[in-house]
């Protein structure tokens, strides 16, 4: 590739802003799409997103828009950092932009209700690209420390290597250390299932269980995220590295993490009505475990974590009374 390479980052949030840094630093010229013309114009006259991270100076190669057409003009990666439920509608908007050899990225850690879909999968649907231009980027990666250029790791997953490889060194900084995988499948469902263990330690910590029951629900939670893993055909071994338990080791113990912080306000008895309110910014795991949950069912895996995060955010079953539940499920060995 020559450089500069381009990347328009679809999504000017927290993590979109966070990783258009990192692809500049990286050396790209980056162009932000966001919504809202105030916050487009607030990024290019102030070098800062003040509603998602504000005091920090954006590099000069990151610039905002709100036309896809323009983000998208010469653009070697659409990189694309909208709410999981929102991209298949937005996507079929950009698609139409893309140039004939753009790699589409994903960054987005959900997945899709009524489908079951992974986020790549709905790349593929409605882009129309095979799989071979579709690439993840995943891994404990909370957005605010990578915005402070503290130091992080990272997955670039693509079924293409050579993809995976470009991506990589796109993003590749003194602070910001991406690995290939061409596990696109385990990556993604890492990325995914952590939020909704995330959610149950949330609510276990707000309900003062301890560590002991962190310890526990991280690696029971790692367990049935690899269960599910091997029935889809990921390679159980994805799970132990950084879009696995890394991801979930961050966000399980972050302050930062708006998972961990929604189950938080859950297990100190809010209400979820209350709990919505105060969350200000995308919680994936509200929404996807019962999309996770799904795509349990549909391929016989039995889930009883994710299960019960269903039964707490959407049934209104009452945590002390999910919690004796857990507890009580039948004995069994733990490789199982
Ligand atoms: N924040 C983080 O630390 C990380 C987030 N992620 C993932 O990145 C994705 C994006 O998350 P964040 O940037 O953190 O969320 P955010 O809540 O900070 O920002 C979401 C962005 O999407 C926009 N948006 C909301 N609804 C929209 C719609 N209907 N159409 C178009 N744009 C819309 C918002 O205006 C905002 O710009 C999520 O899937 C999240 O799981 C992944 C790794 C780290
Ligand atoms: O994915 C993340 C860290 O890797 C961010 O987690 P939250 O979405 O829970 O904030």
């Amino acid at each position: 590739m020559t450089h500069p390479a381009k990347a328009a980052v679809f999504g000017t949030g927290s993590w979109g802003t966070a990783f258009g840094m990192v692809l500049a630093d990286a050396g790209c010229e980056v162009t932000l799409w966001g919504r809202r013309a105030e916050l487009a114009d607030a990024i290019n006259t102030t070098r800062t997103n003040p509603d998602y991270l504000p005091g920090i100076e954006l590099p000069s190669s990151v610039s905002a828009t709100t036309d896809p057409a323009e983000a998208l003009r010469g653009a070697d990666f659409a990189v694309l950092a909208v709410p999981s439920q929102t991209l298949r509608g937005n996507l079929a908007d950009w698609a139409p932009k893309l140039g004939a050899d753009t790699i589409l990225v994903s960054l987005m850690k959900g997945v899709e209700l009524g489908t079951a879909k992974r986020m790549s999968e709905v790349i593929e649907d409605v882009a129309g690209v095979p799989a071979d231009r579709v690439a993840v980027v995943t891994g404990p990666n909370l957005a605010k420390e990578i915005a402070q250029r503290r130091p992080a790791a990272s997955v670039v997953a693509c079924r293409d290597e050579a993809v995976a490889r470009r991506l990589q060194s796109a993003c590749h900084t003194q602070y910001f250390r991406p690995y290939t995988n061409t596990d696109v499948v385990g990556c993604e469902l890492g990325g995914a299932v952590k939020n909704v263990i995330g959610l149950a330690v949330g609510i276990a910590d707000g309900m003062g269980l301890g560590d002991n029951a962190k310890g526990s629900l991280i690696t029971r939670g790692l367990a049935e995220t690899t269960r599910l893993g091997l029935a889809m055909g990921a390679d159980p071994l994805t799970f132990s590295g950084l879009a696995g338990l890394g991801d979930l080791v961050a966000t399980c113990s972050s302050p930062l993490s708006r998972n961990h912080t929604f189950g938080v306000n859950l297990g100190k008895g809010m209400t979820l009505q209350e709990t919505i309110a105060v969350t200000k910014q995308t919680a994936e795991g509200v929404k996807s475990c019962e999309s996770v949950l799904d795509l349990a069912r549909r391929h016989g895996v039995d889930m009883p974590i994710t299960e019960t995060v269903v039964d707490i955010v959407h049934d209104g079953k009452p945590t002390v009374v999910a919690l004796r539940e857990l507890m009580s499920r039948s004995a069994k060995p733990e490789r199982r």
